[in-house]
């Protein structure tokens, strides 16, 4: 067969039209699944099926990150409910390699890390003490330090992590919703939901006790690669409602998450997606998401 009739071959338009058809099925296929605003929600029918697809997308966007420019993988982690399951998921995961991870708090509490409010402490406990993360791969705050002094104590510690970014870019921050609306500590109503200037700020009156805390704030949060919310429970399903489908009032601090370039992913069970009515994904069992 000479090359001509190949290539003519080749390209009948029976063959162009299939291509096309299967190229635009895919691009529709991802462009149903993330909404106007590139969001994703993805439900679960339990938080048990939801950890096992927490734990294939932290590693998923670790080995991304690991073969990336940078070659590591920076991962900011929320406390709260999150502390368990994230836990439990990575440190079930056979030959985990995390010496090239950075890992981060999205908030802290100001207290001893010998505390059990501590999150630091937690993670110790459940997960850090179990993987191959370096010491200083570990960005804890210093809670010897007043909350004031703690804050700009953790923004130096994220500047000399990110060198050369005015606002550290994570490759994902893992976040919690408590039933208010709040992620990170920042709460609804508070004047630090408008910080624009800096990248951890103190709170010392926070309604979820302990009331004194470092945070994140929306500028580093909206500025990560990926952010997955993980939310789970009854509890959750107005707020989520409010949050995902819009309500009156101000933006709740987890509506406020809106990432400028990354991705947007809300990992929810069946009964915190309740009382929701717009188009979610429901993957299949060990699905990569
Ligand atoms: O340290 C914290 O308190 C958390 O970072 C906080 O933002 C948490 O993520 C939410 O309160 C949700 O907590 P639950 O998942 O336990 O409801």
């Amino acid at each position: 067969m000479n090359c001509k009739y190949k290539i003519k071959n080749k390209f009948r338009p029976e063959v162009c039209f299939l291509l096309l058809t299967i190229t635009a099925h895919h691009n529709y296929k991802d462009f149903k699944r993330k909404d106007m605003s590139g969001r994703r929600i993805v439900v679960f029918p339990s938080a048990a099926d939801l950890g096992p697809a927490l734990a294939r997308l932290v590693t998923a966007r670790a080995d991304r990150a690991c073969q990336s420019g940078s070659g590591r993988f920076s991962v900011g982690v929320s406390g709260g409910s999150l502390v368990g399951m994230l836990s439990k998921e990575l440190t079930a995961l056979p030959a985990l390699d995390c010496s090239r991870w950075v890992i981060g708090f999205c908030d802290e509490r100001v207290v001893p890390f010998s505390d059990p409010e501590s999150t630091y402490g937690l993670y110790k406990d459940q997960l850090l003490c179990k993987i191959n993360i370096p010491e200083s791969g570990v960005l804890a705050i210093d809670p010897t330090l007043p909350v004031q002094e703690c804050a700009e104590d953790y923004a130096r510690k994220l500047r000399e992590t990110f060198p050369g970014e005015d606002i550290p870019v994570f490759d994902l921050l893992l976040l919690g919703m408590g039933p208010d609306g709040h992620t990170c500590s920042l709460f609804p109503d508070h004047p630090l939901l408008e910080e624009t200037q800096k990248t951890v700020a103190p709170i010392s009156d926070s309604p979820k006790p302990p009331p004194q805390r470092v945070t994140l704030t929306l500028p580093v949060v909206n500025a990560a690669r990926c952010v997955a919310f993980v939310s789970t429970g009854g509890s959750k399903a107005p707020v989520l409602k409010r949050v995902l489908e819009g309500g009156e009032g101000p933006a709740l601090p987890a509506a406020r998450v809106v990432p400028s370039k990354g991705e947007l992913l809300w990992l929810l069970d069946e009964p915190a997606a309740a009382s929701l009515t717009l188009p979610v994904e429901r993957p299949a069992p060990g699905a990569q998401i």
